[in-house]
Formats: structure tokens, C-alpha cells, sequence
């Protein structure tokens, strides 16, 4: 039985989807990396928030594991080129929380400008301190958004609500979607130079670590104000502290730290921080939200291999996936076929997708293709690592498509190039769904895979079938189907045959010392 384990605290929605599935689930949360360490070898997926870190160690001990769900967006607690390194598919939900964070943020935003935390505290502390908590309007300010993605986009619109002027910084906001959302694109200098709040929608990559460091904080208008509700890592907070005390930045409101959880943290105590316990996504509806959503997810790739958000391979729709199902099966075939023939180091690969084909969703069979390809080369290939793996290695992959596919209404065309020779084979799917390989290098022929069978490659002459068969029966193995094709009389002729059982060794030596054979691989699917 397919067995999850969800390690953060998470709605109870996750748990009830995964066993409505008929997937087991163990919810053990505030458990150490050891203990995490221990029993993740029985899991087939991994659903959590954040603060379940899923380092290359824990990855090295997920034997089973198949897919990490993130219920949220920030996938830094996971170490995703392990992960796809081990073929585990990592994947995250998207949208569940973004309307929450950006709330969260707007919230930041009023409770630095009205000193609303420190009041409450000094008012219920029976001060009635009137006069030390004057605030400043967000009206006609200036926002600068940096990050304008899901999150800083829904920011600047719920800013604009509020008669704020929002100018956005993020290398990947088309001019067209600056317009659409009401918003100036500028430069990151221009940004700083013209904010009076500046808040933080990145993720943490090298491109936004440390951003808001010391020489940028110089940039700034007098008198800034920061909001940090993406990743602590965004910010020098050394340097925000010194800025503080100096005046420089009038406030910040922060939600995540450098280091979390953040039980001590320079920016605590100042007089001019507000700050939250990575609260940006705690509302009840994102964490129903993405609850739900991971589980879906990770129930529907584990069951179904549909594949929704995921971080490190493509996606495939529940719709698309049973349409897939039999192509998957025919990819892998061939991928696995030439695979098992290819002797000499792999140069590059050539899909082809023709006739119905060529409409599918082609990038999950190319990655099963790979798959096929380098497994027979190599342990602990699948889809997820096998398009890494062949980029690491140095072997180009090509894809075409085309609407006609010759004398099939479908077909899958796989050349692949070594270091010695170009070999194709081509496969197609009938009415009953049911792989066949129509052509090896060229050469016509209409076989089914069965878990066992021999390739020949032989000269045509007289004789062959007969001497081959008699010495298979020799050795008391049954033939279960006999598939030939030649190019021309007397010309290089290809024999495709499904055995009963594996051949031993010393049959297989028979069968190369038969006149006229070039070539012998028992090949197994
Ligand atoms: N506090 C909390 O509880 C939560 C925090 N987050 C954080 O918020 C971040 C943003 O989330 P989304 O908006 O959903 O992500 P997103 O991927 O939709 O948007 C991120 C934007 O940042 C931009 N970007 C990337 N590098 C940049 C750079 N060097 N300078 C400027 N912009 C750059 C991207 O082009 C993209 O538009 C997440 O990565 C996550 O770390 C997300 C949810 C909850
Ligand atoms: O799950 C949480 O509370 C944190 C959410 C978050 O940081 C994210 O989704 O990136």
C-alpha cells in the first residue's frame, strides 16, 4: 500500500484526502532530523511546510521515496538537486497561500505606519500614550514592490486599493503585466531611490540573497520603511538593525528570519520592528487551501502519475495522464530497447513524435524515453533525474514533432548516436493500445515486447530460422513469438524473438556461433 508521511503540522483536510485516496498516512510532526532520518525509508511521499528541512541526507535515506509536497511556496527546505538526483519528485502549491501572504503583508505595512503592536501593548498596560504613537498615511506614498510574481502582484493591486503609487522591480515582469496590474517597472536603484515602504516578494535564490544589505540601504529615501514577508535570507539584518538605530530606515516589519524558528534575533527589541513568527501564510483558507492541494497533487502522481507543480519535472494533467498511459509504455520500450542494444557512449537523441503524437503533451515521454534510454547504463534513472542525468553527461537531446506519421496514424521515432553508430527504432500504438515496434534501424517489422526476448541481427540466408529454432528447442526454450525483417534478399535482416524464459549463457554462445549472426542481445522489459 502507497504510504505518506506528513511531518509539519498541516490541516487535517491533507490527512482525510490522502486515506479517501486509499494511501496511508502517518502524521508525525516536531520530529528531529534523526528521528526523520530513521523512518523516511518507509514512505513513498513526504508532505510538509517549513519547517521540515529535507537536506541530501534524508534524501540519501528515502529508499521509496517517490514524491516531497510542499503545502506553500518557498521550497528552500528542500534540496532539490538531491532530490532529483534520487528521481524523487518535488512539488509545491503555488496560489493556496499567496492571497494570505500579501494580506499579511498589507497588515505589516499598517501596523509599522500606526505603531499598532507597541500601542496595543501600552494602552492595555493602562498608559494611554497618546501622543508617542503618531503614525503616517499610506496614502499617496510610494510602494516599491520587489518581486512582482504572485504574491507582490496581489501587494501592489491591494496598495493601489489604498491610493498608494506602486513601482515594481523584477527582471521578469513584462511591460504588458506592469500595465495590467497599475504598476511603474523600474530599476532596482530607481526602486530605492523613490520608496517610502519597500517590501519583498523574491524567493531566496544567489540573485536576491542579501539584498537588502548595507551599500543598498544607503540607496534608500530617509526614513524607509521595510517589509519582509518572503525570506529572511533577503536581508543583511545586521545592517537593518545599524539602519534602525541610525534613523535611516524608520521601521521594519518582519516575518522571517535568517534563521528560523527565530527564538533570538538582532532586529528583536528595537523600538521601530514589528515583528511575526512566519505568520504570512497562517490563515485558516491557505491552510485549507494548500492542504488540500498537496495532497491532490501527491495522491494524483502517486496513483495516477498526473503531475501538477512540480519544481523538477513536467507537468501532466489528470486528463493528459491515461491519455499518456500507453505512449508511456511504448516510450519506455523503445528508450529501453535501445538502451539495451547501444554498446558504445551515448552522443545524442533524436525524438520524433508523428501523427496523433505530435499532439501530446511530449515532454514526460521524452523523460520516459531517457529513462528507458540510461537505465540499462546506470542505477536509479527515472523520469524525474534522466533529463539531468543526460545533460550531465554530456548527451543532446533532440524533439521534433509532425502531424503525419507515414503509414501509422501514430508514431514515436527514437534515433539515437554514439560514438560509433546511428541506430532508430520506431513504435506505434493500435486501436488496442497495445505498443508494437514497427522499424529497427530502418527495417520494417510488427513486434510486441514480451519480459524476455532475443534480438539477432543476421545476413539472410537459407537456413537461419530453422538452425536457430531447433537450437532454442535444444536447450528447452519455448518461443513464444518470432518476428522478422530484412532490407533486402540475402541483406542485413534483423530477428526479434519472445522467450519463454531467460537464456543461459551457454545458449547464447550457441546462438552467436550460428552462421551468419553479426549480432546477439537477450533483451529483457
Ligand atoms: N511569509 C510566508 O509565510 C510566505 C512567504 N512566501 C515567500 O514569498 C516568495 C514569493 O512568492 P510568490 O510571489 O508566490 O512567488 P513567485 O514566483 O510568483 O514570484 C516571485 C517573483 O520574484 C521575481 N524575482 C526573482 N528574482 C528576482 C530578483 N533578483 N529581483 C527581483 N525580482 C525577482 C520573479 O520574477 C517572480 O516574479 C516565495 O518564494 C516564498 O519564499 C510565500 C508564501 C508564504
Ligand atoms: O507553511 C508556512 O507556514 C510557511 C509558508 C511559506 O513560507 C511558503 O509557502 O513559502
Amino acid at each position: 500500500m502507497v504510504k505518506v508521511l506528513i511531518s509539519d503540522k498541516m490541516s487535517p483536510k491533507a490527512a482525510e484526502i490522502f486515506r479517501q485516496r486509499g494511501i496511508e498516512v502517518d502524521e508525525l510532526t516536531g520530529m528531529s532530523p534523526e528521528e526523520l532520518k530513521a523512518c523516511i525509508g518507509n514512505y513513498d511521499g513526504l508532505a510538509i511546510r517549513s519547517s521540515t528541512t529535507a537536506t541530501a541526507e534524508i534524501i540519501e535515506a528515502a529508499t521509496n521515496l517517490k514524491v516531497i509536497g510542499r503545502a506553500g511556496i518557498g521550497v528552500d527546505n528542500v534540496d532539490i538537486p538531491a532530490a532529483t538526483a534520487a528521481g524523487i519528485c518535488v512539488m509545491n502549491t503555488p496560489f493556496g497561500n499567496a492571497i494570505t501572504t500579501a494580506e499579511h503583508a498589507i497588515a505589516m505595512m499598517f501596523s509599522l505606519s500606526r505603531h499598532i503592536p507597541a500601542a496595543d501593548a501600552s494602552t492595555q498596560a493602562g498608559k494611554w500614550e497618546k501622543s508617542r504613537f503618531m503614525g503616517v498615511e499610506l496614502y499617496g506614498k510610494t510602494l516599491g514592490v520587489i518581486g512582482c510574481g504572485n504574491i507582490g502582484s496581489i501587494v501592489a493591486d491591494r496598495a493601489i486599493g489604498l491610493k498608494m503609487k506602486v513601482v515594481a522591480f523584477d527582471p521578469f515582469l513584462s511591460p504588458e503585466r506592469a500595465a495590467d496590474l497599475g504598476v511603474e517597472k523600474v530599476e532596482l536603484d530607481d526602486l530605492f531611490a523613490r520608496a517610502d515602504y519597500i517590501t519583498l516578494h523574491t524567493p531566496i535564490t544567489d540573485g536576491t540573497r542579501n539584498l537588502i544589505n548595507a551599500t543598498n540601504i544607503a540607496k534608500m529615501k530617509d526614513g524607509v520603511r521595510i517589509i519582509n514577508c518572503a525570506r529572511g535570507g533577503l536581508v543583511v539584518e545586521e545592517d537593518l538593525k545599524a539602519a534602525l538605530e541610525s534613523g535611516k530606515v524608520a521601521g521594519a516589519a518582519v516575518d522571517v528570519y535568517s534563521v528560523e524558528p527565530a527564538k533570538e534575533n538582532v532586529l528583536f527589541s528595537l523600538e521601530n520592528v514589528v515583528c511575526t513568527p512566519h505568520l504570512g501564510a497562517s490563515t485558516t483558507e491557505a491552510q485549507v487551501n494548500v492542504a488540500i492541494q498537496v495532497a491532490e497533487q501527491m495522491a494524483d502522481y502517486l496513483l495516477v502519475g498526473s503531475v501538477t507543480n512540480a519544481l523538477n519535472m513536467p507537468s501532466v494533467t489528470a486528463e493528459e495522464a491515461p491519455k499518456l498511459k500507453p505512449y508511456m509504455e511504448l516510450a519506455k520500450q523503445l528508450g529501453s530497447f535501445a538502451g539495451q542494444v547501444t554498446e558504445s557512449g551515448l552522443k545524442k537523441v533524436h525524438v520524433e513524435y508523428e501523427g496523433q503524437a505530435a499532439g501530446l503533451n511530449i515532454k514526460p515521454l521524452t523523460a520516459i524515453i531517457l529513462q528507458g534510454l540510461l537505465g540499462p547504463l546506470m542505477d536509479s534513472v527515472n523520469m524525474v533525474n534522466a533529463p539531468i542525468v543526460a545533460k550531465e553527461r554530456g548527451i543532446d537531446v533532440m524533439e521534433s514533432i509532425s502531424d503525419k506519421a507515414d503509414d501509422y496514424q501514430t508514431l514515436i521515432r527514437l534515433t539515437v548516436t554514439t560514438e560509433q553508430r546511428s541506430r532508430d527504432i520506431a513504435g506505434t500504438l493500435y486501436g488496442d493500445k497495445r505498443p508494437r515496434i514497427v522499424s529497427i534501424k530502418g527495417i520494417n517489422m510488427e513486434a510486441e515486447l514480451g519480459p524476455h526476448m532475443l534480438y539477432v541481427t543476421n545476413r539472410d540466408k537459407p537456413g537461419f530460422i530453422g538452425s536457430l529454432g531447433s537450437l532454442l528447442g535444444e536447450a528447452g526454450v519455448n518461443i513464444a513469438t518470432f518476428h522478422l525483417g530484412r532490407h533486402e534478399a540475402q541483406g542485413e535482416a534483423i530477428a526479434l524473438i519472445e522467450i519463454d524464459s531467460s537464456l543461459a549463457e551457454d545458449t547464447l554462445e550457441k546462438v552467436r556461433a550460428l552462421p551468419h549472426v553479426e549480432q546477439v542481445k537477450p533483451l529483457a522489459f
